[in-house]
C-alpha cells in the first residue's frame, strides 16, 4: 500500500556498537516519548529508562510520608536516601521505592497532580540526573524525559524532541484516561496536560529543540509511524543500527 508505514523489527540481537548507544528522548505531555521510547527499544534490543518515573516514585514516597511538598529540603533529602530500583526491560515496568513496589501507584492521579511540586525542586533534580547519568554511562538505552537531550545527555549520539500541538496531546490523553476524546473527556483532560507542562518547563525546556535535536512533529502521525520516524533518526546518525533492522513484511 503507498504511503503506508514500513516498521522495522528485530531480526538479530543488537550488535556490539548499540550497546554503548544512548538515545535521548524528550517532549511535552502527551507527546508519545513513554510509549515510543519502549516500543523502539524493543526493537533495537536496548534499554528503556522512564525517567519520569523517577520523579513519580520521589513523589509517591513523599505523599506516604505525609511529607510537605513545599518542604523543598526534607523532600531532597528524601531523594537522596532513597533506594531507587527501576527496571530497564522495556517488556515489564518495574519501580520500586526504599523497598515498596510503585509501579502501579506512581500512575495515581494523587501522584500526577502533585508530581510536579517534586520536580520543580532543584535539588531532587540534581540527584535523579546525576543517577540517570549514570545509567546513560552504562549506554545500551534509550532514556526518555523532559531534559535528556539537553542536560542529562547532551552528548548523546542521537537525541530526538518529540512534539505534538496541544489538541492532539489532550486528546491522547483524554483516550487513555477516558477511553473517548469527546468534549467532555476533553474537558476534564485539558488542565492536566497543559498545566503540568507549563509547570515543568520553569525547569526544563522541552518545547523547542535543543541545537543537533531532531524534532519529529507526531500531531498527524500514527504511533507506528513515529517509531519508524525515529527508527530512521537513530539509522542516519548509527549506521550500525541498519544491521539489525529490516522492514517487517506486514503492518504491525
Ligand atoms: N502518534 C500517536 N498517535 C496516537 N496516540 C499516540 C501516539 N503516540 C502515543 N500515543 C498514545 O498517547 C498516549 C500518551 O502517550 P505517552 O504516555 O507515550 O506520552 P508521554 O509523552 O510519555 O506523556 P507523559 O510525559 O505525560 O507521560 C498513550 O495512550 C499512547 O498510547
Ligand atoms: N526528565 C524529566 C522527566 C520528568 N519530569 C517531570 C515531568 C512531570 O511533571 C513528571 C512526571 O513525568 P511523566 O511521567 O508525566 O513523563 O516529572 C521532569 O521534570 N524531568
Amino acid at each position: 500500500m503507498v504511503g503506508a508505514p514500513v516498521v522495522w523489527s528485530l531480526v538479530t540481537g543488537a550488535p556490539a556498537p548499540l550497546q554503548r548507544l544512548v538515545l535521548a528522548v524528550d517532549g511535552p505531555s502527551g507527546s508519545g516519548k513513554s510509549s515510543v521510547s519502549r516500543r523502539v527499544a524493543r526493537v533495537l534490543g536496548l534499554g528503556v529508562l522512564d525517567t519520569g518515573a523517577m520523579y513519580r516514585a520521589v513523589t509517591c514516597a513523599a505523599l506516604d510520608r505525609g511529607l510537605d511538598l513545599a518542604d523543598a529540603d526534607a523532600v531532597a533529602a528524601l531523594a537522596r536516601a532513597a533506594q531507587l530500583e527501576q527496571s530497564l526491560d522495556p517488556e515489564r515496568e518495574s519501580v520500586v521505592i526504599d523497598g515498596t513496589d510503585v509501579t502501579t501507584a506512581i500512575r495515581e492521579p494523587r501522584v500526577s497532580a502533585a508530581v510536579s511540586a517534586v520536580a520543580t525542586n532543584l535539588a531532587v533534580r540534581e540527584e535523579l540526573v546525576a543517577r540517570q547519568r549514570a545509567v546513560a554511562a552504562s549506554g545500551g538505552v534509550v532514556i526518555e524525559g523532559r531534559d535528556i537531550t539537553t542536560v542529562v545527555a547532551p552528548d548523546a549520539p542521537v537525541r530526538i524532541l518529540l512534539t505534538a500541538d496541544e489538541g492532539a496531546r489532550v486528546a491522547r490523553r483524554a483516550r487513555e484516561l477516558h477511553g473517548t476524546a469527546d468534549a467532555q473527556a476533553l474537558a476534564a483532560t485539558q488542565d492536566l496536560v497543559v498545566l503540568r507542562d507549563a509547570r515543568d518547563s520553569t525547569v526544563a525546556a522541552f518545547t523547542t529543540a535543543a541545537e543537533g535535536v531532531v524534532e519529529i512533529d507526531t500531531s498527524a502521525l500514527g504511533f507506528d509511524e513515529v517509531v519508524q520516524a525515529v527508527l530512521d533518526v537513530v539509522v542516519a546518525r548509527v549506521p550500525e543500527a541498519a544491521a539489525v533492522l529490516h522492514p517487517a513484511e506486514a503492518a504491525r
